[in-house]
């Protein structure tokens, strides 16, 4: 994806919160948004997924699914509840078994849901149900996945389980938002946008980051992201 000279000023500011951004977004690889809280990072991809009005060029428009922080849900219901609402939309299907789920969903999803299918969602841990969600959505084939910073909140395996799924779809693009350093190390190949005073401040591939000293501004950047 190209963004080329993208300006984007807040309803009633004066000034411009991105002025002339122009960066580009590989597709069909993992890209990584950092930066400091506040530094606009989750108004970036808002624009960039076109929920916000915004002067320049975005091209091409792929179809997006967004998946962020905060993911509401009844707590009710179970987990096969769950994989109804997410999946239903998308299948037309109003009810889900095991067997109907296994030919609908990736290995490692499959996995992960069906020792928990019957269970309430309130009886899951905080990181299990936002894993439940996020596998379930990731099932939903869409060009553009953005994350918002997918592994705040769940441990390293079940990061590892994401991340397995996320490379399962190799042909997508993915906008990851995230303070974690070790997420990077899950992908072969990525790049990481640093936001920094409302501009992107550095775009580097993995062995542009790799090779990168730690006295680095850009590595000093990421210590305090
Ligand atoms: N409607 C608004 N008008 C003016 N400023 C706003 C508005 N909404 C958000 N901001 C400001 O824009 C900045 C960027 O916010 P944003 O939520 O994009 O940051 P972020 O990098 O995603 O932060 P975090 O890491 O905390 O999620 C913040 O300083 C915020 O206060």
């Amino acid at each position: 994806m190209d963004i080329e000279q993208l300006t984007y000023t807040f309803p009633k500011a004066l000034q411009p919160f991105f002025k002339d951004l122009s960066f580009q977004l590989p597709e069909h690889q993992v890209n990584f948004l950092i930066g400091q809280n506040g530094a606009g990072k989750t108004t970036l991809v808002d624009i960039l997924l076109g929920l916000r009005p915004f002067k320049g060029h975005i091209t091409p428009t792929l179809t997006n699914i967004y998946l962020n922080q905060q993911l509401p849900m009844l707590t009710s219901i179970r987990v096969c509840d769950v994989a109804v609402l997410v999946l239903g939309i998308e299948t037309g299907r109003r009810r889900l078994t095991l067997a109907d789920l296994a030919s609908l969903v990736d290995g490692p999803t499959l996995a992960f849901l069906t020792p928990i299918w019957e269970r309430h969602y309130r009886e899951l841990s905080g990181g299990q149900r936002k894993l439940v969600q996020l596998l379930l959505f990731l099932q939903v084939d869409r060009e553009l996945v953005v994350l918002d910073e997918p592994t705040a909140m769940i441990d390293r395996e079940h990061a590892a389980t994401l991340f397995t799924v996320m490379r399962a779809h190799p042909d997508r693009t993915y906008l990851m938002i995230t303070h974690d350093v070790r997420d990077l190390a899950a992908f072969p190949a990525y790049q990481v946008l640093w936001l920094a005073d409302h501009q992107i401040k550095a775009s580097v591939d993995r062995a542009t980051f790799e090779a990168a000293l730690p006295q680095s501004a850009f590595m000093q950047a990421f210590q305090t992201v």
